[in-house]
C-alpha cells in the first residue's frame, strides 16, 4: 500500500542538483533507520524481534508481547477499539494528538469532532462530494479516536489521525472552512442513526448484511472468493483447494480438541503412519540453527485465529476409518445446482473418506529404489574437497548418515539417456545446488527432505528420480493406480508440477493426471480411469477420488514413490490429517521425499515420523530472512489490530512520505476494509492536492454546493460541490483540472472497488 502522510507544510522541493537530492535521500534513510531503531526499542519488553541468520540466539519477547510504549500494556491495549468498545484506554500522556504542522489542524478537527459529533455528521452530509456513509464513518472515527484512545498523543499517531481527520475536509480539499462549517448545521437522519457507532463497527455491521452464500455449503469466507468459479464449474466440483484447506483446518482443530479430551488415546496405536523411525539417524541434538521466528511462533501461548492445529500425526486418528457408502459415478454426475444438490453435496462431504489399509494383509510386489552409482570423479574426492564443494554450492548442509556426495554434472546422476536428452532440450546445463545434493540422495533410494528457497529447482530434484523409479517397474495393469504420487497444497502448484512433467512424460511414454479441488471431478475420474503412472494432486481431492466409486477410480496399491511438495504450506493450510491418511494407506516400504521452502520444527518432527532414515538437505540456510531484514512481531488482539496498523503507517510516513508498505491479510473483507482507508487517503491527501496546485501554479476556491434554480438535486441525490480552479493560463488550469480529476478518480475507483464488496457508499468525482 502506498500512501503519503498528510502534511500541512510542504518541505521545499529538492533542487535540480544531484548532491542535494542525494543528501535528502540519505537524511530520509537515516530518519527511517532511526525510526526503526526507535520502534524496536519501544517494542522491547513485549515484542518479538527477529532478524535473519545473524540472530539465532535472540531472546524472544514473551508471547503476549505488545507494542510500543506509546501504547498501553496488553490488557489495556485490548480495550482500544475503533468500534464501540468503552473508551477506557489511558495513555501516559493524556494530551490530545500532536499538533499538525500545516494548515490542517487535526487536533482541532478531532476536538471539534469529539465535541460536536452531531455537527460533524451534518458537515459531511452537507458536502456533496462524499457520500454520507463514507464521510460519517470518517468523522465518527475521529471522534472515536479522539475520545477513546488517547494514544493519539504520539507523533506516530499523527498519520492515523490525519488520515481520518482529513476526511472531514475531503469535500473542500481542506481549503474552504466556510463550506464545511456551513454544512455543520445540516443534520442527517442517516447520520443520526449511526451516530454512536465507530467506523469499525459500522463496517462490520454492513459486512454482516452481505448475502450469506455459504450457509448450505458451509465453506467459509474463501468460498466467497471463488464464488464465480465455483458456480461456473457446477457443484460436482466437490471442493476447491481453499475449501479443502478450510475443511482441513476444521478437521485439524477437531482433532486437536479430541486430543485434549484424551478421546483418541483410547483408540490405541495409530496404524496410519509409520513411526518406527522417529529417531532416524538424524542428529536430533544438532539444533544449532533455530529460526528465531519459528522459535517465537512456537512459544506463542496467545490464542491466534486459525493457529496451526495440533499436528501430531495420526495420534488422534480413529483407527480403522469407516468404509463409506458407494460413491458411484451416477451420484457424482447427477449433482446439479438446486438446494437438494447442495444438501447432497454436503452429505457427500461428510461421508468422503477412505478405508484404512492393513498392510500386513497386502501382497506387494518388490520394487527397486536405488539406481545411483557414484561416479569415479566423486568417489575420489576427499572429505576436504567435499566440504569445499558443498560450501560452493550455496552452502549445502546435510544431516543424516551415509549421504552421497553432491553431483555437479547431469552425467553423474545415473538418469539414463532419455532423461538426459530432455535435460539438454530444456537447456539445463547443470544441476542447481538443491538438485546436486538431493538427486544422488533420492536416486540412492533414500527418503529425503529437501529445503531450499522458492525457485531453486526443487521440482526437477524429485521428478527425475521419480521417472527413473517408475521406468524400472512393470507397466500399469488396467485397474492399477499411479506409481508416483505428488501432493501439493494448491491447484496452481499442482498444475505447474504437472506442466513440468510433460517433457519427460513424452520422452518416456508415461501419463500423468493432475487432480485438484474446484475443477470438475468427473473429468479427473475419467482421466484416472484411463490410467496414469503419475498423479499430481491436492490432498483433499485425491481422497475424494480414492473414495469415489468404492475405490474403483484409482487406488494407492502401486504407489512406491510419494512426494510432499511445499510441505510447509500443506501443513500450514491444515492438510495434515489428509496427508497422514494418505501416507497410512501407502505401502510402508515406499520412498518418501519431502520438499519445502521452510522447515519449522513442527514440520520437521512430522516429517521424521513419516519418513524412514531421512537425509535432510538444506541449501542456503534454514531461515528465509535475509540478514539485513529486521522482523518485529507484535501479537495483537483483533480489536486493536487496525488501530495499531494505522499508527505504524502514520509513523512510517511521517519520516518518509514515499515509504511503501505491504500488508498481508487473511480475509477478503479485511482487504476491503484496508482499501477503504486507502481510498480515503488518496482522496483526502492534502499533500497530493498541494503538489498539483504547486506545479501548475493554480489556486482552488470552493464554491460550495450552489445550484441554479430548478437544478437542485432530487430527494436522496447527492449534491455536488463546485470548486473554482484559477490560474494564469488556460493550460495551467487545464493541467490542474486533469490532475485533480485523476486524483479523485483514483480515490473513487478504490472506494468503489471496496464498495463492490461491502455497501459503504461512494465517492463522487466532480
Ligand atoms: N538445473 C536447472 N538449470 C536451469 N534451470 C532450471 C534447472 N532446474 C530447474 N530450472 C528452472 O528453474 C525454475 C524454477 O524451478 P522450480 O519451479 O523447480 O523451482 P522450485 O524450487 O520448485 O520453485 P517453487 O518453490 O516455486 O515450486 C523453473 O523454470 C525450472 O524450469
Amino acid at each position: 500500500m502506498k500512501s503519503s502522510s498528510v502534511k500541512g507544510n510542504e518541505s521545499p522541493r529538492p533542487t535540480a542538483a544531484d548532491d542535494a537530492a542525494e543528501e535528502a535521500k540519505k537524511a530520509k534513510l537515516a530518519k527511517v533507520e532511526a525510526w526503526k531503531k526507535q520502534l524496536a526499542e519501544k517494542n522491547k519488553p513485549g515484542t518479538a524481534k527477529t532478524s535473519g541468520p545473524a540472530a539465532p540466539g535472540v531472546k524472544l519477547g514473551n508471547s503476549t508481547g505488545l507494542g510500543s510504549p506509546a501504547l498501553p500494556s496488553p490488557a489495556v491495549a485490548s480495550n482500544i477499539n475503533l468500534g464501540s468498545s468503552p473508551p477506557i484506554v489511558k495513555d501516559k500522556k493524556p494530551a490530545s494528538p500532536a499538533p499538525y504542522a500545516g494548515k490542517f489542524d487535526p487536533k482541532a478537527i478531532a476536538k471539534r469532532a469529539a465535541a460536536k459529533l452531531e455537527k460533524s455528521r451534518a458537515a459531511l452530509d452537507g458536502n456533496a462530494v462524499l457520500p454520507k456513509s463514507a464521510t460519517e464513518a470518517s468523522v465518527k472515527t475521529i471522534a472515536s479516536l479522539a475520545n477513546k484512545s488517547k494514544v493519539a498523543s504520539t507523533s506516530s499517531w499523527k498519520g492515523a489521525v490525519n488520515s481520518v481527520s482529513n476526511n472531514a475536509k475531503i469535500s473542500v480539499f481542506g481549503l474552504s472552512k466556510v463550506a464545511a462549517e456551513k454544512s455543520l448545521d445540516k443534520p442527517s437522519s442517516a447520520n443520526k442513526s449511526a451516530a454512536n457507532l465507530g467506523e469499525d463497527e459500522e463496517i462490520s455491521r454492513r459486512l454482516e448484511k452481505l448475502p450469506d452464500l455459504s450457509d448450505a455449503v458451509a465453506t467459509g469466507d474463501t468460498a466467497l472468493a471463488n464464488g464465480a468459479d465455483e458456480q461456473d464449474e457446477g457443484v460436482d466440483d466437490i471442493r476447491s483447494d481453499e475449501e479443502e484447506a478450510e475443511a482441513a483446518r476444521e478437521a485439524a482443530q477437531k482433532r486437536a480438541q479430541a486430543e485434549q479430551d484424551d478421546v483418541a488415546m483410547a483408540e490405541g496405536e495409530d496404524t496410519a503412519v509409520r513411526s518406527a523411525n522417529v529417531s532416524g539417524d538424524v542428529d536430533m541434538a544438532d539444533e544449532d540453527e533455530v529460526d528465531p521466528l519459528d522459535a517465537f511462533m512456537n512459544d506463542l501461548t496467545v490464542p491466534v485465529d486459525n493457529a496451526m492445529p495440533n499436528l501430531a500425526i495420526g495420534k488422534s486418528e480413529k483407527k480403522g476409518a469407516q468404509v463409506f457408502n458407494s460413491d458411484d459415478e451416477g451420484d457424482l454426475d447427477a449433482v446439479g445446482n438446486g438446494t437438494d444438490d447442495i444438501m447432497a453435496m454436503a452429505a457427500k462431504r461428510k461421508r468422503k473418506d477412505i478405508p484404512a489399509v492393513n498392510h500386513a494383509k497386502m501382497q506387494y510386489e518388490p520394487f527397486r529404489k536405488a539406481f545411483y552409482t557414484e561416479p569415479i570423479e566423486l568417489a575420489e574426492m576427499t572429505a576436504e574437497d567435499l566440504d569445499i564443494l558443498r560450501s560452493d554450492m550455496d552452502n549445502i548442509t546435510v544431516r543424516g548418515k551415509d549421504a552421497p556426495k553432491p553431483i555437479f554434472k547431469w552425467s553423474q546422476g545415473s538418469f539414463g539417456a532419455q532423461i538426459s536428452d530432455v535435460l539438454s532440450e530444456m537447456g539445463y546445463e547443470k544441476p542447481t545446488p538443491i538438485q546436486s545434493q538431493t538427486l544422488p540422495a533420492i536416486m540412492s533410494g533414500r527418503d529425503t527432505i529437501g529445503i531450499a528457497k522458492t525457485g531453486s529447482g526443487k521440482t526437477v530434484a524429485y521428478l527425475l528420480p521419480m521417472f527413473r523409479h517408475i521406468k524400472d517397474q512393470p507397466p500399469l495393469d488396467k485397474l492399477d493406480g499411479p506409481i508416483g504420487l505428488i501432493l501439493a497444497p494448491t491447484r496452481e502448484l499442482a498444475t505447474q508440477i504437472h506442466r513440468d512433467c510433460k517433457p519427460y512424460l513424452k520422452a518416456l511414454n508415461l501419463r500423468a493426471v493432475c487432480a485438484y479441488g474446484g475443477a470438475p471431478i468427473k473429468d479427473q475420474i475419467a482421466e484416472l480411469k484411463r490410467g496414469a503412472e503419475v498423479v499430481v494432486a491436492t490432498p483433499g481431492r485425491i481422497i475424494d477420488l480414492l473414495a469415489a466409486n468404492s475405490g474403483r477410480v484409482t487406488n494407492l496399491k502401486r504407489v512406491t514413490y510419494i512426494v510432499l511438495d511445499e510441505a510447509d504450506r500443506m501443513y500450514d493450510m491444515g492438510f495434515e490429517p489428509q496427508i497422514s491418511k494418505l501416507l497410512g494407506n501407502i505401502r510402508p516400504d515406499r520412498q518418501t521425499v519431502c520438499f519445502s521452502a521452510t522447515f519449522p520444527p513442527k514440520l520437521e518432527s512430522l516429517a521424521r515420523k513419516a519418513l524412514t532414515r531421512p537425509l535432510e538437505i538444506l541449501v542456503g540456510g534454514r531461515s528465509v530472512v535475509a540478514a539485513e531484514i529486521t522482523q518485529i512481531i507484535e501479537v495483537r488482539t483483533e480489536d486493536t489490530k487496525s488501530h495499531r496498523m494505522l499508527q505504524l503507517l502514520g509513523e512510517l510516513h511521517d519520516v518518509d512520505e514515499d515509504a511503501r508498505s505491504l500488508i498481508f491479510v487473511e480475509r477478503q473483507e479485511t482487504a476491503d476494509k484496508l482499501l477503504m482507508f486507502k481510498a480515503r487517503w488518496a482522496v483526502t491527501n492534502r499533500t497530493n492536492v498541494a503538489k498539483i496546485l504547486d506545479s501548475s501554479g493554480t489556486s482552488i476556491t470552493s464554491k460550495g454546493v450552489f445550484y441554479d434554480k430548478g437544478k437542485e438535486p432530487g430527494t436522496g441525490e447527492q449534491p455536488k460541490l463546485y470548486i473554482l480552479v484559477e490560474g494564469d493560463t488556460e493550460v495551467a488550469v487545464q493541467s490542474a483540472m486533469t490532475d485533480l480529476t485523476r486524483l479523485l478518480k483514483e480515490g473513487a475507483l478504490a472506494a468503489m472497488e471496496a464498495d463492490n464488496k461491502a455497501p459503504v457508499g461512494r465517492y463522487s468525482v466532480v
